[in-house]
């Protein structure tokens, strides 16, 4: 039996009923209008002005884009076409790697390089996304690389380099980000950053976008996430109750603030809620790299951040949090709940 949608969708006209979405949950018109004012940051400008941009987004949107910022351009056309070689694969290539037990649909546990389809809990989902994901960890990257697929050969070379390059961009992001929030130097070293984590979303073309989703409004339960989405519009970002688009840029990266900076900087940065919504025409495939703390990192307000010395989130470990993320299903009002100080 095909497990993965961009494996079984191939031959359906129609959108199976486990597919559609609660009505005051589905996209209706997926047309909704890119929104202009996502910031747009140029990273040859002086770093001054920078800071004050980045804060600025981070603040108002939790989500801007980056320009100018030094990785090549042939390194990000080579990896996105990398993800899509993967995603064409002949389906049994793809479906030897599928990482759920068929036996009782959870992912095997030892695995750390996955691929799978809809969300991280398909026995006990009420909806399914119309996506396929495939996520491994990259860093350090000689301890993961030999876990990552075989096929296409050069994957594992080209994901390599631009895990690496994508990292390095994201703590020079988080550098700038600390310097805006008044934060000591170093502070979002090792502990906060170790992880990283590449996780590879393909939305096959879908018989009905009105109905489904890719993925879900969620906020991102990471310190930083850097998304590049090439060409096919597919993100919107959740803000003022309204949905906007995010224009496609195909060598700029989305930035998107995680669950933890927001928490970091005491509410003073905006994780955004997010989806992403399919089409009919083509494929989408987006490359995304998460930098996430260790597992038993404390999170908390930083000292720093509090203007008035109130702390306005309780402190946490982070692996206990990633628990009450999935139990939330990434839902930024009912994370609050559970970690805001209450008067
Ligand atoms: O594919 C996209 O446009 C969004 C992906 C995303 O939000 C995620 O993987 O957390
Ligand atoms: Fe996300």
């Amino acid at each position: 039996m095909a497990n993965l949608v961009s494996t079984w969708s191939k031959i359906t006209q129609t959108l199976p009923e486990n597919y559609i979405f609660p009505v005051h949950q589905r996209p209706g018109s997926t047309h909704v209008p890119l929104c202009k004012n996502i910031p747009i940051i140029d990273l040859s400008k002086s770093q001054t002005q920078t800071v004050q941009q980045i804060g600025h987004a981070c603040q108002e949107f939790g989500f801007f884009q980056v320009i100018n910022h030094g990785v090549s351009e042939a390194l990000i056309d080579d990896t996105m076409k990398v993800v899509q070689d993967f995603f064409n694969l002949p389906d049994d290539e793809k479906e030897k790697l599928f990482s759920i037990d068929p036996t009782n649909r959870r992912q095997f546990p030892t695995k750390s390089c996955k691929l799978f389809t809809s969300g991280s809990d398909y026995a006990n989902e009420d909806v399914h996304y119309w996506r396929d994901n495939l996520r491994h960890p990259c860093h350090p990257l000689d301890e993961w690389a030999h876990s990552w697929p075989e096929k296409p050969a050069e994957y594992r070379d080209i994901v390599g380099k631009y895990s690496l390059e994508v990292r390095a961009l994201s703590l020079r992001l988080l550098e700038l980000i600390r310097e805006g929030l008044g934060l000591k130097p170093g502070y979002f070293g090792e502990e906060l950053t170790r992880g990283q984590l590449m996780s590879i979303n393909h939305y096959p073309r879908c018989p009905d976008p009105t109905l489904t989703l890719g993925l879900r409004k969620h906020v991102d339960p990471n310190l930083i996430t850097l998304l590049s989405q090439g060409s096919v519009y597919g993100l919107q970002v959740f803000k003022d109750g309204q949905w906007l688009g995010v224009e496609p840029m195909p060598h700029a990266f989305v930035v998107n603030i995680g669950f933890q900076l927001q928490i970091i900087s005491n509410g003073k940065l905006k994780s955004a809620e997010h989806r992403a919504v399919t089409n009919s025409r083509e494929d989408r495939t987006t490359i995304v790299s998460f930098i996430n703390p260790c597992p038993d990192t404390v999170i908390e307000p930083a000292k720093s951040t509090l203007d008035t010395s109130i702390p306005l989130f309780k402190p946490f470990i982070y692996k206990d949090f990633l628990k009450t993320y999935e139990q939330n299903k990434g839902d930024i009002e009912a994370m609050m709940e559970v970690y805001k100080i209450k008067p």
